[in-house]
């Protein structure tokens, strides 16, 4: 398999949860994922911010075969998955792996370490041969500077970034080109955070790992990240080099976002204009019409009620505003009224 056909494409995502309702009424289904597209490719960090509820979890547990999509399509390495027979979509979705985001919940607690760390072994019993296990795990646990003695552990006997770091292990095992990081270091002490990263920061460049990284800390990802998404109830607002959408979003989203996310050193950076989201964010079992974020955002016009905006090329990214470009200059061009 080629490096550069080893990508995980999703096309036009749609994902639904049933509407609540009572047994007379059934309210309409809520897409939480909605006609999202977005590539991961190897070797590269895709980062994908927002707000909690937007869908990010829904979307990673999507793309590793957790949950059927209700439309659109996720291919990897040039392979529909999504609509693969079960064998070649357990075959293909082995090479896209999770790392979950809370080490707590997603080890066993009944199990030790080493059968945690082979579970997948277990499943694709073709790829490692059993006596082989030990040594493999071993080779595993030191890749993610673990000891090996560990492996005879049960996770209440390790700490949250020993447990993150067997998380790690297990997502390495089956040898993945794309790893779905969601939140992994969201849940851990701030002291451990920074040498989580940094793992698999190195694990990205040693093995050429592709990785989705989900976050709702901008600061965090925008480090690790080479592209960043930003998704807002259920979809896409602004895409493209980190440095571009960081440093000078256009989407008004995104500038809030930013405006909001703690800066490491305040006193080396000018200071920013701190943008205060009004309003929560709306259900997506009834999302605003046109725009969806027009409910809270500074340059809403009556035009944005109306028409959705698609993602559109804006000063180097894509960007779903009507008014990205005025935007992207403060919005003085708009009657301040209207702001
Ligand atoms: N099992 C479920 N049944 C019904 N609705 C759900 C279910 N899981 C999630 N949702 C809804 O789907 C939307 C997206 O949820 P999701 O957990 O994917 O968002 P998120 O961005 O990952 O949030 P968080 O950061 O809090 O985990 C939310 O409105 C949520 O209420």
């Amino acid at each position: 398999m080629s490096t550069a056909t080893a990508r995980l494409e999703v096309r036009q995502l749609r994902v639904s949860y049933p509407a609540g309702g009572g047994p007379f009424h059934r309210g309409p289904d809520i897409h939480a994922v909605d006609r999202l597209s977005l590539t991961v490719t190897p070797g590269r960090t895709l980062g994908l911010v927002g707000e909690s509820g937007c869908g990010k979890s829904t979307l990673a547990r999507t793309i590793v075969g957790l949950r059927r999509p209700a439309g659109g399509e996720i291919w990897y390495d040039g392979r529909r998955v999504d609509h693969a027979d079960p064998a070649t979509r357990r075959r293909l979705t082995a090479e896209i792996q999770m790392v979950y985001q809370d080490p707590y919940s997603s080890l066993n607690p009944r199990k030790k370490v080493s059968f945690i760390v082979t579970e997948g072994w277990r499943v694709h019993r073709d790829r490692v041969p059993r006596h082989e296990w030990a040594d493999r795990t071993a080779d595993l646990l030191a890749r993610v500077g673990l000891a090996a003695e560990l492996a005879d552990r049960y996770p209440h006997q390790l700490s949250g970034g020993q447990r993150q770091r067997v998380g790690i292990a297990r997502a390495l095992a089956l040898s993945p080109r794309i790893v779905v990081c969601d939140e992994p270091v969201s849940a851990l002490d701030v002291s451990v955070q920074a040498q989580t990263l940094n793992l698999l920061a190195d694990l990205r460049e040693d093995l050429g790992l592709g990785y989705l990284f989900i976050a709702h800390d901008l600061s965090v990802v925008r480090h690790i990240s080479d592209d960043l998404a930003v998704m807002y109830l259920g979809r896409i607002v602004e895409t493209g080099p980190a440095a571009a959408v960081y440093d000078n979003p256009a989407h008004p989203y995104t500038q809030a976002l930013i405006s909001a996310a703690p800066v490491p050193r305040p006193w080396a950076v000018p200071p920013r204009e701190r943008i205060v989201l009004t309003g929560e964010v709306p259900s997506p079992a009834s999302p605003p019409s046109g725009c969806r974020f027009r409910t809270r955002c500074r340059l809403a016009q009556p035009r944005c009620a109306e028409i959705e905006p698609e993602l559109r090329t804006v000063a180097g990214r894509e960007v779903a505003c009507h008014y990205a470009e005025t935007s992207l200059t403060g919005g003085a061009t708009l009657d301040p009224a209207v702001r």
